[in-house]
């Protein structure tokens, strides 16, 4: 007689108990889709380096995303791209201009899409003249307590204007605790959520989010705000603090490299969701090895997406999400 303990097939030889094996699976509402928005209302311009992806001005955002949120899209991350030169100085000024592209789509989309879930990317270098994502010394260096000050007034002025969620990504020390206050003093606290790009590791995986954003830093790069990609004890310690300073969402980013990241902060904290942004370079690699012949996008777009799941993340930041939602109706 065969060893009972050595027989594993049957437990997932059909398709559906194969997915039984799975401790969470992939639903449009993990999904959020992230949106290039730009001072120039009727532009519509393909982003070379991101496969399938524009930058839309206010005029195009309705019209594009309406067959999304019909098809069952539940939320967007948005991103503002001024284009004018005068929209940018060194202390980031524009970030929160009641009549920018940021503050301008949360009403739009909030009237069009009453049930979208609307969150705002919070940095500055999309901003700044220096393309840093905070405030800078006369000598180049971050002026952490400037900048905090700064970003939690953008996160509040995002909030107050409508947006469901703030989600800091600029890697300053406190801005967690500094957006917190900020929303409690304004009384939006109890009804705006903070996702902590908590885990923003430095690398090249973010190349062609700055062509669409046009955020590349002028001098230096991010070394010393976002984290050394070997830094995993850091990025627990990152995480356990933005927990603490009232992260109410932790984000790990980049993603599929970092499933080790993800799953140490679904380990540090169970009970709170985990987000994960699989990030421009990782989205435009998959799109160039399809293009290649080295696989299928699809099969590799859902074997990176399981991956992220399986490592923790509840909550998936992807440009694919426009693809997922077709196939996830198949
Ligand atoms: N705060 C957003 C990024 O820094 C980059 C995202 C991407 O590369 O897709
Ligand atoms: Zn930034
Ligand atoms: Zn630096």
């Amino acid at each position: 007689m065969a060893d009972i303990s050595s027989i594993l097939h049957g437990g997932y030889h059909h398709p559906l108990s194969r997915s039984w094996q799975g401790e969470r699976q992939l639903t449009k509402s993990m999904l959020v889709y992230p949106l290039f928005i730009t001072d120039n209302p009727d532009e519509e311009t393909a982003i070379s380096s991101l496969p399938n992806q524009h930058r839309r001005g206010l005029n195009k955002l309705v019209p594009f995303l309406k067959p999304l949120v019909a098809k069952g899209l539940k939320s967007v991350i948005l991103f503002g791209v001024p284009l004018a030169p005068s929209a940018k100085d060194s202390c980031g000024t524009s970030a929160d201009d009641p009549t920018g592209p940021v503050i301008a789509a949360i009403k739009i989309l909030k009237e069009a899409f009453p049930e979208l879930f609307i969150i705002c990317d919070v940095c500055l270098c999309e901003y700044t003249s220096h393309g840093h994502c905070g405030i800078l010394r006369e000598d180049g260096t971050l002026e952490n307590a400037l900048s905090v000050k700064r970003i939690s007034e953008v996160a509040v002025n995002y909030a107050k204007a409508g947006a469901h969620c703030v989600a800091p990504s600029d890697m300053m020390d406190g801005r967690i605790k500094g957006i917190k206050e900020g929303l409690i003093a304004a009384g939006l606290a109890h009804k705006v959520l903070l996702m902590s790009y908590a885990a923003k590791f430095a690398g090249c995986w973010y190349g062609p989010f700055r062509e669409a954003a046009g955020s590349a830093p002028a001098f230096g790069d991010r070394r010393c705000y976002q984290l050394p990609s070997n830094a995993r004890g850091l990025a627990r310690r990152a995480i356990k603090r933005d927990l603490e300073e009232g992260a109410d969402i932790i984000m790990v980013k980049p993603a599929a490299n970092f499933l080790d990241i993800i799953s140490d902060a679904k380990t540090a904290s169970p009970d709170t969701p985990i987000a994960a942004y699989h990030v421009s370079g990782e989205y435009a690699m998959l799109h160039a090895a399809a293009a290649a012949g080295v696989f299928e996008l699809r099969r590799a777009a859902e074997e990176v997406m399981t991956s992220i799941l399986r490592a923790g993340a509840t909550i998936v930041i992807s440009y694919f999400t426009p693809e997922f939602l077709d196939w996830l109706d198949e």
